[in-house]
């Protein structure tokens, strides 16, 4: 008999496996000759295993992922956190007992951070804190491999994106914790790998025998799915979806246009048929970055091999977003994380640059506006860095993602010469939900608060003549989708996984 577990689909596809725990110190494989006894020494070896595993991904071609994991091995390696082991081992806790209380604590104090994105690392911080402990335990950090060499189902009360990262890829995910826009989810989905939220392990271990179907869509875990007919279904095809023009039965043209932020992304962009790249995140090549504001030759030299892999069409680069857990090393204290003028002008005479030598054309686009006054300040010194350069200056677009600014939607709408609702923060901030909560789905952009917002913003643009896209994750769901197309969107982007679907959708309409 099969039994169907019902969580939250948080990245699509399915697939078959066996269920694998991460991180539930398996005894290891090859047990160490030498465990470490004490606690910096296991935290040393996890951000050594960070490091090693970063490298590997980065020679992939992983560099989002990278920076991920590079962000964690900066976990393991901190101070504040190592302090904390050093106080309560003083105190005279045992190890094991010093290392969980320091890592509690620790985590607390990032979920405690105003920045609700920035708050969502906490995650990051209790694994590291459970592979330091397996590893004291002289366990395997990262759990077995399945039984009978199937194809493994991570399972956890608590995954965290580097669960997805470290070891063999698992077939899919499934967390008790953790939200469909938190960091989990969007690797899941840069990797294609099905993810469902919401399961409590208890609930899944009664299966541990059994081979497990995952329904990353429908978002439920079936149990004996080996017993009947199914086998592990092949790539879908999204019928209706195919490259080329999304236009409405009633004749409307939707522009559908991909995320991306990695030349993985873009190549992935350019397979999935995307008109051009809909929303451009510059900020991940830099998540690990310590001493300070990126440089002109740095912007030039991450950006330059991305625009030279998106598919034809216009590039909506946006400028450095380090707001939320995209916050690197040298902003870490600081509560302003937007640039000032100068790293602002370094960095978009490197957009121009690296535009200029890929022949790619480009817009920009400003995140976090809070005020029309921030897009003024910011045309002028695009014109000035575009005039040192002899090149023409670019559309600006605004992000509309602060719902202070919805305030002043109008005269941002006269200010900038694009809209791009950011729904991602947007529907986080309105609702006053963090975005690693697992209520918070892209599905929340259809509460009407959100909605009312949405179609605020699109009036306020056409009212100037200027296009609208909507650039979170929201466009991708089917329950949010169609409001988009009636309240009069012009574009929407979406992960490059996501584009055959919402082009069905918007042909369907
Ligand atoms: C697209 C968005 O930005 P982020 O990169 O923060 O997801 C958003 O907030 O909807």
């Amino acid at each position: 008999m099969s039994a169907v577990l019902r969580g939250t689909g948080a990245a699509p596809g399915s697939a078959v496996g066996r269920l694998v725990a991460a991180r539930v110190g398996a005894p290891a494989a090859r047990p160490d000759p030498a465990p470490p006894t004490e606690v910096p020494a296991a935290l040393d070896i996890v951000a050594r295993h960070m490091d090693d595993l970063a490298g590997a991904l980065r020679t992939r071609g992983r560099a989002a992922e990278a920076d991920i994991v590079e962000f964690a091995a900066l976990i393991a390696r901190d101070r504040e956190l190592r302090d904390g082991v050093a106080r309560h081992l003083a105190a005279g806790l045992a190890p094991i007992d010093a290392l969980a209380e320091a890592v509690r604590e620790f985590a607390d104090v990032v979920a405690g951070f105003d920045d609700e994105l920035l708050a969502e690392r906490a995650v990051d911080v209790r694994d590291i804190g459970r592979q330091a402990e397996a590893l004291l335990r002289g366990e395997d950090p990262t759990g077995g491999a399945p039984p009978g060499g199937a194809p493994a189902v991570l399972v956890g009360e608590e995954l965290a994106a580097m669960d997805l990262l470290r070891g063999a890829r698992p077939a899919a995910a499934v967390s008790e914790r953790g939200g469909p826009t938190g960091h989990l989810a969007i690797v899941a989905r840069s990797l294609g790998i099905p993810l469902v939220l919401g399961i409590p392990v208890a609930a899944l271990a009664e299966l541990a025998e059994d081979l497990i179907l995952v329904d990353g869509e429908a978002g439920t875990v079936e149990a004996n799915a080996g017993a009947g007919v199914r086998t592990i279904p092949a790539p879908r095809r999204v019928p209706g979806g195919g490259a080329g023009q999304a236009i409405t039965r009633d004749g409307r043209r939707i522009r559908v246009r991909a995320n991306v932020a990695t030349v993985t992304d873009a190549l992935a962009a350019g397979e999935a048929g995307s008109e051009g790249v809909g929303l451009l995140r510059t900020e991940l090549p830099f998540l690990t970055e310590e001493s300070g504001w990126p440089d002109e030759e740095r912007h030039v030299a991450m950006l330059a091999p991305v625009l030279a892999a998106v598919p034809p069409g216009l590039v909506v680069v946006r400028t450095l977003d380090f707001t939320g857990d995209k916050r690197p090393p040298f902003l870490r204290d600081r509560r302003i994380t937007l640039p000032g003028p100068d790293a602002l002008t370094a960095q978009l005479r490197g957009v121009m640059r690296a535009a200029s030598d890929t022949g790619v054309e480009v817009a920009l686009l400003l995140p976090m506006v809070d005020h029309p006054r921030r897009i003024k300040h910011v045309r002028g010194l695009l014109a000035d860095a575009c005039a040192s350069l002899g090149l023409v200056p670019p559309p600006l677009g605004a992000m509309v993602e602060l719902p202070q600014v919805l305030d002043q939607v109008d005269d941002l709408a006269e200010h900038a010469d694009f809209l791009s609702l950011g729904t991602n923060d947007l529907t986080s901030r309105l609702l006053g939900l963090s975005r690693d909560d697992p209520r918070l789905t892209p599905a929340s952009a259809a509460h009407p608060t959100v909605l009312e917002a949405i179609a605020q913003t699109i009036r306020a643009g056409h009212a100037h003549g200027r296009a609208v896209s909507l650039c979170g994750d929201a466009a991708a769901d089917p329950a949010v989708l169609p409001h988009l197309v009636r309240l009069g969107c012009d574009a929407v982007s979406v992960a490059p996984t996501a584009l055959a679907g919402v082009r069905a959708a918007v042909r369907a309409y």
